[in-house]
């Protein structure tokens, strides 16, 4: 019995010993295939942690690790962050890593933004689309909507700031900006009188909230650091199951419904007149649309059918239109507060501008204020709180400058503000970072491959005309009205963390101090 047992002990324990040496060998086969499988591909950053990968390290020092990884790597880099595999790409390969047709931008907004789950969109219309949609909705005309946006950017200041008390302290700028850019944006997209409606008024203000909020969920929680995918199955059950943007888009569709009956009405009274209709029909973003996505309106049941399309074209574009802008604009001001010794410079500006166009801030105007542009441009350059936005995912196996190879299905991470610190770039400077408001030429508008707040290439911001419009007449008319101040001067510069979803805007509170009366500049 003895020996019979010591039989079976001996076979157990061979078995056993075959086995780990079999499942040695194949982890050691599973490990030589692999990295016969990536010995083309760019470097991987080394990591300790299993799980977590490089994320821990990357979050403890963002510009740090990317800058000292970079150095060793080179410019395209794989790491494991977040939950899955990035290829980090820096300078000089930012340009080609935006622009090249083998990378789908659309897919990788998808893969961190996770925009289908959030905007829904309808399935033959795609991001790139806007581009055409913004061109002829608002760049095409955009002389029309700044005299609309200018009243507005006015009244808020006066509804909510005042002119004649003493100082006023704005704890947050954010939530100013931001009412200022939800109202004009109303307006401008569902026509004057919806657009002054205070419902849809809420949801152009608020509906970012909850986008912004659920791009941004669970990001630095454990979970999400861990679990790939994590992020986007949260995005998709809060808005699938706990419906979360539905108080919103019921508001937009009752909204709509009649606003769409009544173009309906204005379009059949017009009849087979097509030039009477031209002439009458409303000219808004929402009118865009409709024609954009030939809406019958001769045919009330027709037009009110696709009222579900209509609704994610404008969910769209108020997301890409509020948040951002609203963000960006909160950082001019932020640096305008800081940056004291600038504003008479830029004072003498608004004056001569405004003093050649008749007392009014026209888009003809604005396009006069090469130093305000020159600041925009430096105060961009400068704040480098994300690194998302110009994501791409590879649609087939690339090889950049004949040597880097990215496979297809990769998801590649462009460091733009990589770009914006490169030394080659802005030659003759010895302090990259030092805040030089005066040195640029160009608009602040144009995209350039050391200049990428707004991408580069066909895929770069369509809305960044209006943008750039907006934050200009808000500067004007805050700095022609008020002395604008930091209420803590030394909590002014801020390094926020390089996230990979969105802008954060900055918390520092403003001073605004009425100017006497006359030293006030009159803006019409
Ligand atoms: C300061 C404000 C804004 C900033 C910083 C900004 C920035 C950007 C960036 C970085 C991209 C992605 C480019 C890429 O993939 O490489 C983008 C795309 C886009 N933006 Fe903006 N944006 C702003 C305002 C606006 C506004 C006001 C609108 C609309 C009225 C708009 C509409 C769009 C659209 C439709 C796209 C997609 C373009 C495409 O995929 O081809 N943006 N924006």
């Amino acid at each position: 019995m003895n020996s019979l047992q010591a039989l079976s002990d001996r076979w157990g324990t061979n078995n056993l010993a075959a086995a780990g040496a079999l499942a040695t060998a194949l982890y050691a086969w599973r490990l030589y295939s692999i990295r016969q499988a990536n010995k083309d591909l760019p470097p991987h950053v080394p990591y300790t942690n299993p799980i977590l990968g490089s994320t821990l390290d990357y979050m403890h020092a963002p510009h740090e690790w990317l800058a000292k990884n970079f150095d060793k790597y080179g410019p395209v880099m794989r790491a494991s962050l977040f939950g899955r595999e990035q290829y980090l790409i820096d300078t000089p390969l930012i340009p080609d890593a935006m622009k090249h047709k083998n990378f789908n931008s659309e897919q990788g907004a998808n893969a961190i933004q996770f925009l289908d789950v959030l905007v829904g969109l309808a399935v033959d219309y795609h991001m790139e689309d806007g581009q055409h949609l913004v061109l002829k909705a608002l760049n095409n005309r955009m002389e029309i909507f700044v005299e609309r946006i200018r009243p507005y950017i006015s009244l808020m200041l006066d509804e909510k700031v005042g002119r004649k008390s003493g100082p006023v302290t704005v704890e947050d700028p954010f939530k100013l900006i931001r009412s200022m850019i939800a109202q004009a944006m109303c307006d401008n997209f569902v026509g004057k009188s919806l657009g002054r409606d205070p419902e849809m008024i809420h949801v152009f203000t608020h509906v970012t909230d909850v986008v912004a909020a659920l791009a941004t969920a669970g990001a630095s929680s454990m979970v999400a650091l861990i679990v790939p995918g994590f992020r986007r199955w949260y995005a998709n059950y809060m808005v699938n199951n706990r419906k979360i943007l539905k108080p919103y888009t019921d508001i937009l569709i009752r909204k709509l419904t009649p606003e769409i009956e009544a173009r309906v009405a204005l379009r059949q009274s017009c009849g087979t007149n097509e030039l009477e209709w031209e002439g009458s029909k409303p000219v808004d973003v929402l009118q865009t649309i409709l024609d954009d996505r030939n809406i019958d309106l001769t045919n009330r049941e027709a037009a009110l059918a696709r009222i579900g399309e209509v609704n994610n074209l404008l969910l769209f574009l108020i997301f890409a239109s509020v948040h951002l802008t609203s963000v960006h604009i909160t950082w001019m001001i932020n640096s305008i507060a800081l940056h004291t010794e600038c504003h008479e410079e830029l004072l003498k500006e608004l004056k001569l501008v405004l003093a050649s166009h008749g007392g009014v801030l026209s888009d003809e105007a604005l396009r006069n204020m090469p130093k305000l542009d020159s600041f925009m441009r430096e105060t961009f350059r400068t704040r480098f709180d994300c690194i998302g936005g110009s994501q791409r995912i590879v649609q087939e196996d690339t090889l950049l400058e004949g040597k880097y190879l990215l496979p297809k299905g990769a998801l590649l991470n462009p460091i733009t503000f990589r770009a914006h610190q490169n030394p080659g770039h802005w030659p003759g400077r010895e302090d990259v970072m030092e805040f030089q408001p005066w040195s640029h030429e160009e608009p602040s508008s144009r995209t350039s491959p050391a200049y990428l707040q707004f991408g580069l290439g066909r895929h770069a911001c369509p809305g960044r005309f209006l943008a750039v419009n907006e934050a200009k007449l808000i500067v004007s008319y805050l700095l022609g009205r008020y002395d604008v101040k930091l209420k803590e001067p030394e909590k002014g510069v801020v390094t926020p963390m390089p996230a990979f979803t969105f802008s954060i805007a900055p918390t520092s509170a403003i001073v605004l101090t009425p100017r006497d009366e006359k030293d006030a500049l009159v803006l019409l």
